[in-house]
Parts: C-alpha cells; sequence; structure tokens
C-alpha cells in the first residue's frame, strides 16, 4: 500500500471519530438550546436557562472542529485534544479540553523527555472535515538526535510552520494546536505571583498572555471569573487586535481595557511636549496631586465667620477643628467630605437662631466653601490652569520648568477639557484619593508594559487584589518618555503580596528570518544586552530596499503598498508623524481605500500606521517609511525603528531616501533581569497605595508646615501639625503617641 492511501485510510478512521464527536456536540447543543429556550418563569427556571446559555457558550461555534490533536499514550490510551471537552450520551469523554490537566503531555512532550507519549498528531481540517495530518513519534526522534534538524529539535514541526504561513487579518487568531512546550509552561505558570515575560517581538508574549487566561480561568475557577480578569493594552486599536482571542477559547466576559481607557475619563488626544508627558509619568506626582486637593480644604480666606445661611454662624476655630477632625478620620476626600457635612449639620441644628431650620441645600452651600465638592477632571483642570495651585502643590519637589510644564490654560467648561493619555493615569489617582475607591480583579494582564509610567503602573496596581500578574513585553523595544532597560521599577511597583519572577521567551514566531537579519542589526546599539530571539522560519523573500529622492518618499511608499494589497496581502503602512501628511497625500490623490489606525480599527487591505503605535501589531507585508525619521522620533528613536522593521510576517520594504539603518551613536548598555530576579525581598509598602488617609495626613502635614511659616494663623495649624504628627505615630508603632 503506498504512503498516500495508508494516510488516506488513515484519515477516514480518524473522520469517523471526529463524525461521532461531533454528532455529540450538537445533541448537547440541541439539548441545552431546548433547555434555554424553556426557561422561563421564576427564579429557578432562570437559573436554569442561564446555567444553559452559559454552557451554550462553551461549546463554542458549530463550525469548529471536534480536536485539533491527538496523542497515544504508552499504556496504549489515545486522547483527543479540542479547544472544548466533548462527551458521549453516556457521559465518556471523547475529546479533552486542551486546558485540562490530562492534556499537558500533548504540549509538553519532546524526544528527551516524551512524558509517556508515544505519537502525537496534528490534524489540519476544514470545518470538521480532515484534511491531512502529522505525526511525530518520539521514539524516531530519540533513535536520529544526532541528525535533529535545528527546527525539530525546538520541537517546531510542519504545523506550526502551517500556521505561520496561514493568511493574517486584522485579529489575532488563538495557538492552541502548536502552543510550544515553552509558552505552555508560562500558560499554566501559578496563578499567583506577579509573572514577567520578557521576550523578543513576535515571541508569542500577547498570545502566550491570553492562553495564560484562558487556562487559568478552566483551573482556577473556584477562585477567579472572566469578569475578575483584566487585559490592559497600550491603545485602542492593539486592543480591537487581539479582543476576539478570548472569547474564541471560549472565555466571554473578561475585560479588554487600554491605557487611554484607565480612568474615570478616557484620554480624547490631547497632545503634549514628550517632557510634559515624562513628568506626568513620574510616581512623585502623587504627593503633587494629594497636596493639590488638600489645599482645596480650607476656612474660607478673609472671612472672620462662616455663615450657614442666616441660620447659624462660627468662628474660624471651631470650624478648622472640625476640619480637622473630619481629614483625620478620613479615608478619602469624598469620606472626610461627609464626616464634615454630618459635624455641620448637627452643629447648625444645635445653634440654629430661634425659629430656623437649615435645609439640606444650605448646609451644602457652607460646606461647598470649606470642602468642595470635585469630579477627579475638575480638580485636574483647575490645578493645571493656575500657576498658584501648581507651585504650591509642587512644593521642593518640582523645579520652576517642571511646573511651568505642567500648567495649561484652563477650559471654561470641563468637558471641553482635553486630556492626554498621561493625564488618564493621574485622573485615575485623582479618582482614587476623592473617592478612596476603583474596582479590583483576580488577575491583571499587561500587555506592551515596557513603556509605562509610574502613574500608569499605580493605575494597574491599584487594580489588583492580590498580586496576580501576567506582564508582557519587551525592554528592546521599550521606548517614549518612560522607557526602561530593567523590569525592576517594574517588579517594585506592582508587587504586592505575591513573589516575583521573570520568564524569557525565546523563540521569534513572526518575523521572517531574512527580515529579522536585517532588524536585528539595531540590537547591539539601541539594546545590547538583550538577547535577540532564536527565528523559527525563512520567509517568501529578502526584505525589499527601495532608495529613492526625498520628494519621492510619499508616491514610492504608497506604489509599494498598492503592489502588495494587489496581491491580496494585508498591508501595514509605518512611518514617523514626520512622514505622514506626505504618504497621506498621496494616498488621497490615488483614491486609496485606506485605514488610518489612530482611529481605533485595522482595516483589511492598507492601513496607516504610526511607529509607536505598530507595537504589538503585525501584518503580511509591511511598508516601513523613511527609517532615519522614525529613528529620531523621541529618545529611544533606534527601538522604535526595530519594532517597525518587526511587524511582519512575509514581507518587508523599506522605502528611504536616507540610511536604511542609521545606527550612529552607541547606546546605554541594558540590564536585562534573569528568573532568579525572584530572590529579592518584597519592597516596602510604599505609603499611600494601600491607604489615602496615612499619606493624605502626611502631605497635608508638610503642606501646611509650609502654611505655618507663611500664614497668619501659626496657633492652629501647629496644632493641627501636632495632630496629625500624633496621628502617623499612632499609624505606625499600632498606640497613642
Ligand atoms: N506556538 C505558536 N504557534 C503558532 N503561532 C505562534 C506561536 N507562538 C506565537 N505565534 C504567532 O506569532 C505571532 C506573534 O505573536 P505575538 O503577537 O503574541 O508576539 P509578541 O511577542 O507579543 O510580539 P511583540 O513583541 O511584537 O508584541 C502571532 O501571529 C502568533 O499567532
Amino acid at each position: 500500500m503506498s504512503v498516500e492511501s495508508a494516510d488516506q485510510e488513515e484519515i477516514s478512521r480518524e473522520q469517523k471519530y471526529f463524525d461521532v464527536a461531533w454528532d455529540a456536540r450538537e445533541r448537547s447543543r440541541q439539548t441545552l438550546g431546548g433547555a434555554a429556550a424553556a426557561a422561563v418563569g421564576g427564579k429557578a427556571a432562570v437559573a436554569v436557562g442561564r446555567a444553559a446559555r452559559e454552557h451554550l457558550d462553551q461549546l463554542g461555534d458549530p463550525d469548529e472542529a471536534v480536536a485539533m490533536g491527538r496523542f497515544d499514550s504508552d499504556d496504549g490510551e489515545l486522547y483527543y485534544v479540542g479547544k472544548r471537552v466533548i462527551r458521549d450520551d453516556e457521559g465518556e469523554l471523547l475529546v479533552i479540553s486542551w486546558k485540562a490537566p490530562g492534556a499537558s503531555p500533548y504540549f509538553t512532550a519532546t524526544y528527551d523527555d516524551p512524558k509517556g507519549v508515544v505519537r502525537k498528531r496534528t490534524f489540519e481540517v476544514e470545518r470538521n472535515r480532515i484534511l491531512s495530518f502529522d505525526d511525530v513519534v518520539f521514539a524516531d526522534l530519540a533513535a536520529r538526535v544526532d541528525d535533529l534538524t535545528a527546527l525539530e529539535n525546538e520541537g517546531i514541526d510542519d504545523a506550526v510552520l502551517r500556521e505561520l504561513d496561514a493568511a493574517r487579518t486584522g485579529e489575532m487568531r488563538d495557538i492552541v494546536q502548536t502552543i510550544h512546550a515553552m509558552q505552555y509552561e508560562l500558560v499554566r505558570a501559578p496563578l499567583e505571583q506577579l509573572l514577567i515575560v520578557q521576550g523578543g517581538p513576535g515571541t508569542g508574549k500577547t498570545v502566550v498572555g491570553l492562553h495564560r487566561v484562558s487556562w487559568l480561568l478552566f483551573n482556577h475557577a473556584d477562585q477567579l471569573a472572566p469578569s475578575d480578569v483584566l487585559v490592559v493594552g497600550p491603545n485602542p486599536t492593539f486592543t480591537r487586535y487581539i479582543r476576539q482571542v478570548l472569547p474564541g477559547l471560549g472565555d466571554h466576559q473578561v475585560e479588554h481595557r487600554d491605557l487611554r481607557g484607565l480612568g474615570p475619563q478616557p484620554g480624547t488626544g490631547r497632545q503634549e511636549h514628550p517632557e510634559v508627558t515624562r513628568i506626568k509619568g513620574e510616581p512623585r506626582m502623587q504627593q503633587l496631586l494629594m497636596r493639590g486637593l488638600v489645599q482645596r480644604i480650607r476656612f474660607p480666606e478673609r472671612a472672620a465667620q462662616l455663615d450657614v445661611g442666616t441660620v447659624a454662624s462660627f468662628f474660624r476655630p471651631e470650624v478648622e477643628d472640625a476640619l480637622r477632625r473630619s481629614i483625620n478620620q478620613a479615608s478619602s476626600y469624598g469620606a472626610g467630605r461627609t464626616a464634615m457635612r454630618s459635624w455641620l449639620t448637627a452643629a447648625t441644628t444645635a445653634r440654629a437662631r430661634r425659629g430656623t431650620q437649615a435645609s439640606a441645600a444650605v448646609i451644602e452651600a457652607a460646606l461647598e466653601r470649606l470642602w468642595p465638592s470635585l469630579t477627579p477632571q475638575v480638580f485636574l483642570r483647575d490645578l493645571f490652569g493656575s500657576r498658584d495651585r501648581l507651585l504650591s502643590a509642587a512644593g521642593e519637589h518640582f523645579t520652576a520648568a517642571e511646573v511651568a510644564h505642567l500648567f495649561r490654560p484652563a477650559s471654561d467648561r470641563v468637558s471641553d477639557e482635553g486630556w492626554s493619555t498621561a493625564d488618564v493615569a493621574l485622573l485615575d489617582e485623582a479618582d482614587m484619593l476623592l473617592t478612596g475607591s476603583v474596582t479590583q480583579y483576580g488577575h491583571i494582564v499587561l500587555d506592551e508594559a515596557q513603556d509605562l509610567s509610574g502613574m500608569q503602573l499605580r493605575s494597574v496596581r491599584r487594580r489588583s487584589r492580590s498580586g496576580s500578574y501576567t506582564v508582557l513585553g519587551d525592554l528592546a523595544q521599550s521606548t517614549g518618555p518612560a522607557a526602561r532597560d530593567s523590569w525592576d521599577d517594574v517588579v517594585t511597583a506592582l508587587r504586592h503580596r505575591h513573589p516575583a519572577a521573570i520568564a524569557p521567551l525565546k523563540l521569534g514566531y513572526r518575523v521572517p528570518q531574512q527580515v529579522y537579519a536585517l532588524a536585528a542589526q539595531l540590537l547591539p546599539h539601541s539594546a545590547p544586552n538583550v538577547e535577540a530571539p532564536q527565528v523559527v522560519r525563512i520567509g517568501p523573500a529578502e526584505p525589499d530596499l527601495r532608495e529613492v529622492p526625498a520628494g519621492d518618499l510619499g508616491p514610492e511608499t504608497v506604489r509599494a503598498a498598492r503592489e502588495y494589497a494587489a496581491r491580496g496581502l494585508f498591508v501595514g503602512i509605518i512611518c514617523a508623524d514626520e512622514q505622514r501628511a506626505a504618504v497621506v497625500e498621496v494616498l488621497n490623490q490615488h483614491d486609496v481605500h485606506y485605514q488610518d489606525t489612530r482611529g481605533g480599527t485595522l482595516g483589511a487591505s492598507i492601513n496607516l500606521v504610526g511607529a509607536t503605535d505598530a507595537k504589538g501589531l503585525e501584518f503580511e507585508a509591511v511598508v516601513v517609511v523613511e527609517p532615519t525619521s522614525i529613528a529620531v522620533e523621541g529618545a529611544h528613536g533606534l527601538r522604535l525603528l526595530y519594532v517597525a522593521l518587526t511587524r511582519t510576517t512575509k514581507h518587508l520594504t523599506v522605502v528611504h531616501s536616507g540610511d536604511v539603518l542609521p545606527v550612529l551613536g552607541q547606546t546605554q548598555p541594558l540590564d536585562v533581569p534573569s528568573l532568579q530576579g525572584n530572590q529579592k525581598p518584597p519592597p516596602k509598602p510604599e505609603p499611600g497605595l494601600d491607604r489615602f488617609s496615612a499619606d493624605f495626613a502626611a502631605s497635608l502635614g508638610s503642606r501646611l508646615a509650609e502654611d505655618i511659616a507663611t500664614t497668619a494663623q501659626p496657633r492652629l495649624w501647629t496644632a493641627i501639625v501636632t495632630a496629625l504628627a500624633d496621628e502617623l505615630e499612632r499609624r505606625r508603632t499600632g498606640r497613642a503617641p
């Protein structure tokens, strides 16, 4: 019998199994669909209906193949592995879920440690029809270990290469069938840790992080619900790009947010100087905001007494005494305000002039003069819009030049105020100070984490209930005002209860060898201590380098993009801001249909992407415009260029009038952390991370100390400062001083 006909017979045998499993799954679908439809009426029926619908969601798409692979164990059993579990009518397992512990040999078997697996079979399918299959027989591999190719050695087989050759669209897909053993170890790493995955471009960090979520939800269902998981990405385009992966794996309610949406008010695209962004990102901004908020609480200047309508009046000392008590007990600005309202209401009732009574509105008006009601937006607009407020909130922790950078004219209406991405983290901090609460999650995935500022990391941290995170990033792609050369400060900023570990991913799946060979020349200059990934495959073509006069950059770029698009490829044009206008002009001249990704979506054909916004994305063909312009965009331009050159799965064209690789100066050496990095003792808890009032009191103390020197009420302020110092001492030692 020929090999082909033997294979055909095997395919027919396997197809019978696939058909049986398909029938079983579809019978379940009908039963569950019936139960969901019939469940009308009381509470019990609603619960039954909900459970039936949840199970239906778990069954996946009717078009989905029942299994992606199988392994034969050395005890003679065969196990089919699929995206979801399938049982027959008697409850016998036909297909095990890839997330079940029983499926682990499928992913972890290697020739030198086959984990009891004799054969691993991967199916190529169209809907539920088997087209072909690939077998790995571990005993055969072990027998010819000296002849193993590098790919076989790394466990890269035809199924992986086929997957990598598959067409790309604007949506990331799952890689369940071909998860690599090293990736699988990260997918199933313990939940209770701060796990940082460091890996070069295209090593699968994002896709591994998402599969990890699905695996954790399946295996820790008692601790973690889908709505208890948050995935944070760098921008809306990226979030859209990845958002179908988890639903495709059966996990529907995981929350996806991007940095522009991680606060009470989304960023509105306000542009600002990188130096302003840098200052706004620094953790000392927390102190500035705190002091800025404390300034808002005070007895009205120059007033001798506080009138509550015509009902009652209070002299300064007793009001300030009440303010001090409210501040001392406050867990947030809002809670302190509530306490102050209670005092004012009771005190007004006690002192009401005969025959009068204060309405709630009158009390509120008096309270507003002492302790104004604020939203994060109003507070920040007022603070940034006043040099005086900024100067006194900045204290000695900011230079005059930095304060000048932070100042901006306030808009008349708060709804007209523009917000930058850096502002979002400040609004979030302000919201925390004002309300003392935020929705927390049991697990957070943070992608492209190498670029986050200190304030953005604080936003992420406060959303973590216990310190269980998957942090994904690449120091060699770290750019922007908060660029870093080490993960140390990220660990310090994020960690709380659980230990931290840094794990590498080393195989580069996305970028073909010929393209990576070009991009990798930047590494010694831009990130000398970061290890380059080992590329897993050779692409269809060498990079196409097109040198043109500067005036032809736009036309040549559009020509190259249209050539690729005409071949049905998914295309990204990546350029610096400096070149954008020229490219857009030519695209419009030629009536080219394209998608500007700043709108938050990827189009099916040609996309125009800024170099920074290209992070995390991939295309089948990329046209990089004028590398020298990208290399001067921001302080880490060479890293940005490295990002741009590593976005393609197949083809790369570089259109340039200057150098292709402008590697002139040397950069600072990088400190790449290792897995042993988790031996460090936990960082000391920063004040203010967990409780508002201790920090609040501390900053109030320093603010008031300044006031003692400058204002006319030294006696009272001294009393307040003393009381606050006592309070801090009590918190520190647990007893009254
Ligand atoms: N085991 C695998 N099998 C098949 N494809 C894979 C595998 N691992 C990664 N890939 C593919 O490689 C590409 C890159 O993956 P991903 O975007 O997760 O990488 P990344 O490390 O996050 O990249 P970047 O640093 O650029 O953000 C994707 O198309 C992904 O599907």
